[in-house]
This record gives C-alpha cells, structure tokens and sequence, in this order.
C-alpha cells in the first residue's frame, strides 16, 4: 500500500470572517459554473455585479457567530476526521476544500510530497450534486492533468444508500432524538430545480413521486431521489412512521425555483398544524458548518418558534464521531483494494 493515499475532500470556508476573504471565497464558489450554471457572461453579471456588493458583509456577520478559536467549523471538524482517520489506516490522508484553503491542489501535493502516485479521494458528501460531488471531480482531474498527470486517482461514489452509512446515521440520530417529539424533520441542503434535469440522463424524474419512491433505479445522478432514498432507508432502521417526518430543503440563494418543500417555508408554518416539538437533522452535510449550524440552529429555531412551535432540537451532524469514523475507513479501504484490480 505504500504508494497510496487518501485525500478527504469538502467545500471549504473562507480564510477568516473579514468581508474581503468572505468576498474572495463567495467569488470563487459562485462563479463556479457547476454552482450557478448560467453563461459565463450572466454568470459574472449576477456574481459579481449584484451578490458580491451585499452578500459578503451579511455573510461574514453569520460566519463570525459560528467561527471558532480554531477556526471555521467546517475545516476544523474535517481536520478532526483526518486526524482520527490516519490513525486507523497505513497510508497517508491529507485534506483538500474545493473552494479556498486547503485547496484540493494542496492536498493532492502534500500526498505527492510523500512518495504517492495513487489517491483515494472521497467527496465528503452523501448525495450526488453537480454543485457538489461532480465540481469535485472536475476540479480534481483538472488539477491532475495539469500538474500531477502520472498520479492516479480513484473516486469514492456517493454513499447515500449504502447500509453502513445509514446504520451510522440512524444510531447516531436515534442517541440524540430527545425522548418527546412530534415530527423529525430531515432538512438537506437545496439545489435549483434545473440542476435535477441536467443531471439525471434518463430525464424521468418529474420532481413529483419519482423521487420518493425507493425502487426507482434511474436516479444516480438525483440529488433530490438520493435525499429522499437516504431519508426513507433511515426512518425504516429508526422505525418512525412515515408521518412523523418532513423533507425539506435548505439554503436557496436568487430568483431561481429551488426544490421544494422549503426549509424556511415549512418551519415557519408547522407549528400551526400541531408540531410543537421538533427534532431536525441536516443529512447532506457530514460535518456542522455555517449552514446547520446558523441557518438551522439558529434561524431555522426563530422561524420555528415565530410559526407557533416550541421545542426545537437540532440534531448535529456526524462530525468525527468514532462510528462515523469506521464508516469513512471502511469506504476508503474498499476504493484502495480497486487499484489491486485495475
Ligand atoms: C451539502 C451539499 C451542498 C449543496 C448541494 C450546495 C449547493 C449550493 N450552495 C450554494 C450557495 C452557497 N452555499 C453556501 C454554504 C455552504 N454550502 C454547503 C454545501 C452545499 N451546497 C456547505 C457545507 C456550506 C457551508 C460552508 C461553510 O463554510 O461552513 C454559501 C456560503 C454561505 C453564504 O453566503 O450563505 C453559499 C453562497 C448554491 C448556489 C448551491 C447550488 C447551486
Ligand atoms: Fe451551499
Ligand atoms: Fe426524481
């Protein structure tokens, strides 16, 4: 194995919370033609012409709530995973974000620095997006080709259905669901309506119960399916009647139509219908950041409690729990046996 590694890959944070590196780190992830897949010309109009005047001093204020002395969470609990990890396999395991630093180049040389010529890299994202897992291994290849071309990189698949990330999910779930509840709701991060179609080859999903139906096949590239598979395989293993849950997405930016139901919408509106106590678990997202851990613990809790809720639990994400850990380990080994068969 000595000539093997594994690169952990997630979506990064800016450098700090100051508006500049906000707005450097806004740019590069929004002009990311697989985040807002318009014409490069609309692209640049929309970014950089209207998001970037007012969005980075608005964002920069959320991340200051979150940021810890450590750092943003989302890279400080990616190191946690790293570190554990290497812990428990033989080969090196370095980190890589795809947007800001530590970019996936970094993480790719640090390896190539200690004698690796073939990578393991696993997107830490459960459900396929094209905003997420298919950027990640566009920018990967590009990377590869133009600085690394001998070395060999061998992709970890979204692991949405796969059982031993759900057994992980539903104890860990199960541990923290308080002991009154009336509805778990699963809040995933959104994507435009758009995306859906552009990804998914067979064109059959209509967005209605195609997406919830376990046996349907033609979803690998549905990110709204795989949210949907993930939820129904978790609450089968938690044993919770189908009512007592709620699906929604989070985190929609602009004018675009976004999957439904909305996390926002839907917050504001159950305590009305009789969901005075929630709990709420945010799969998509493998470690807290500043999307569970403001917009839902903090926001998504005002909007629940605004619409006439009043217990609100937030359930936090796997970080690096030891199990979750195991799960990781296990993924990484079976793609480091592939090289043995290529
Ligand atoms: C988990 C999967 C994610 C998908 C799918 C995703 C799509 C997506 N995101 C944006 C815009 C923003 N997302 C932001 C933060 C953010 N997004 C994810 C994950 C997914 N995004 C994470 C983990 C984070 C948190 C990063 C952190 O540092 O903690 C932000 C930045 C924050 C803000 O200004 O609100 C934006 C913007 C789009 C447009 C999109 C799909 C097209
Ligand atoms: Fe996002
Ligand atoms: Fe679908």
């Amino acid at each position: 194995m000595n000539n093997k590694g594994i690169l952990l890959v997630n979506l990064g944070s800016p450098r700090s919370t100051s508006v500049n590196d906000v707005k450097e780190y806004l740019d590069e992830f929004l002009m990311d033609e697989r985040v807002i897949d318009y014409r490069w010309i609309f692209r640049a109009l929309l970014v950089q012409g209207i998001i970037l005047k007012t969005r980075p001093a608005k964002s920069a204020e959320a991340y200051k709530t979150v940021w810890t002395d450590e750092g943003s969470p989302l890279i400080v609990i990616t190191e946690k995973i790293q570190k554990k990890l290497q812990k428990l396999v033989d080969v090196p395991v370095e980190i890589g974000m795809r947007y800001a630093e530590p970019s996936i180049e970094t993480g790719i040389q640090k390896l190539v620095d200690q004698g690796i010529t073939e990578i393991v890299l696993f997107p830490l994202y459960p459900q396929y997006a094209m905003s997420t897992t298919e950027t990640v291994i566009e920018k990967a290849e590009e990377v590869r080709k133009k600085k690394f071309p001998s070395v060999k990189i061998n992709y970890i698949q979204p692991f949405y259905n796969r059982e031993i990330y759900i057994n992980c999910l539903a104890e860990s779930i199960k541990e923290k669901l308080p002991e009154n509840f009336d509805a778990l709701q699963f809040s995933y991060h959104g994507v435009p309506e758009r995306h859906i179609y552009k990804t998914d080859p067979t064109k059959t999903c209509n967005l209605n119960d195609c997406c919830s139906r376990e046996d349907n096949p033609s979803h690998q590239f549905c990110y709204r399916h795989q949210c949907y598979n993930t939820t129904q395989r978790v609450i089968e293993k938690l044993n919770l009647p189908k009512e007592k849950t709620i699906v929604s997405f989070q985190s929609r930016l602009g004018k675009d139509k976004w999957i439904e139901p909305y996390t926002d919408e839907t917050l504001e509106t159950i305590g009305k219908k009789g969901i005075k106590n929630l709990a709420i678990v945010c799969p998509a997202f493998v470690s807290d950041c500043l999307e569970t851990l403001e917009e839902i613990s903090v926001e998504g809790k005002e909007q629940f409690m605004h619409g006439g809720g009043e217990n609100f639990h937030y359930i936090p994400c796997l970080n690096d729990e030891d199990r979750w850990i195991d799960v990781v380990k296990t993924l990484c080994e079976e793609k480091l046996n592939d090289f043995y068969l290529i």
